[in-house]
């Protein structure tokens, strides 16, 4: 089925969408993962991908974040066709992935974890050598960074340190460091007690307002909480979209979760 992609917000958002797709569609030899999916994501919005399993939510979030090549449709960045360009490509326009930059290193301090992932946007690797001033202004906006993500008080601590939901805040730091314009996050819920996953959930929400974050989850509770567009796919189509209140409304979406999914943890 098709449905008119998400309107612009109405809320005094960016009124173009930083990601699009059109018509994103993937084979697998016969298999059709993924048909005529269109989906956008502004600046300043949260936009959650949910459905249930094998409704192929990883395949989109890999075909827009370039690890697949799509069949058939368009992928837009800030209205420019990169639907051919590879994904280093992207990253450096500003698409940034939760798990390509999430490999902490463990037995480095979390300053340094953020530095190492600072290098890249700022250019500053190169001028580590010209002034103690840029040294110190490095140190500076990696502790700001953490500081964003709940962590400053343990920047001089070695990752391998940190329990699960902190290394999961951590990743956040790195991938902030890249300066993300859009930031696509891969079940970031995964795997946390639940007092990480409200930690994490604020902290997603607070990222969210310095990019566009598209997001796939299966934590429906938090999708509710914080996510501003919704897009609920089944068996590779967009079944429903909108906002929360109008998408769980949805008895074809009741139905689509209903014996194949009961996940509302
Ligand atoms: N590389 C592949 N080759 C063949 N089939 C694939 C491949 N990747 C995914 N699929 C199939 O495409 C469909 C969608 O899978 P996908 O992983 O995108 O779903 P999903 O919504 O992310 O599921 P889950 O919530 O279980 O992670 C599934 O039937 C899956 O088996």
């Amino acid at each position: 089925m098709t449905t008119q992609p998400a309107a612009a917000p109405a809320d005094g958002g960016d009124p173009r969408a930083v990601l699009s797709a059109r018509g994103l569609t993937k084979s697998f030899g016969a298999f059709l993962a993924v048909s005529n999916v269109d989906i956008d994501v502004f600046h300043g919005r949260i936009h959650a991908l949910i459905g249930p399993n094998g409704a192929g939510k990883s395949t989109v979030f890999n075909l827009l974040t370039k690890f697949h090549r799509p069949t058939a449709g368009h992928i837009l960045f800030d209205g420019a066709d990169i639907t051919a360009m590879d994904p280093a490509s992207v990253a450096r326009m500003g698409m940034v992935r939760s798990f390509q930059i999430s490999a902490t290193f463990g037995d480095m301090t979390l300053l340094d974890n953020v530095r190492v992932a600072m290098q890249r946007p700022n250019h500053l690797s190169r001028q580590f050598w010209r002034s103690l001033s840029s040294l110190d202004c490095l140190n500076r906006q990696a502790l700001e960074l953490l500081d964003r993500v709940g962590l400053a008080d343990m920047a001089h601590l070695n990752a391998n340190n940190l329990s699960y939901g902190r290394k999961r805040a951590l990743e956040i730091a790195t991938t902030l460091a890249l300066q993300p314009r859009v930031l696509l996050l891969d079940e970031p819920l995964a795997g946390m007690g639940q007092e990480d996953v409200e930690q994490m959930a604020n902290l997603i929400k607070a990222v969210s307002c310095d990019c566009a974050l598209l997001m796939v989850e299966h934590n429906l509770k938090v999708v509710g909480d914080i996510g501003d567009e919704i897009t609920v796919l089944q068996r590779g189509e967009v079944l429903a979209r909108g906002d929360y209140a109008t998408v769980s409304a949805d008895p074809r979406v009741r139905e689509a979760y209903m014996g194949s999914e009961n996940d509302s943890h």
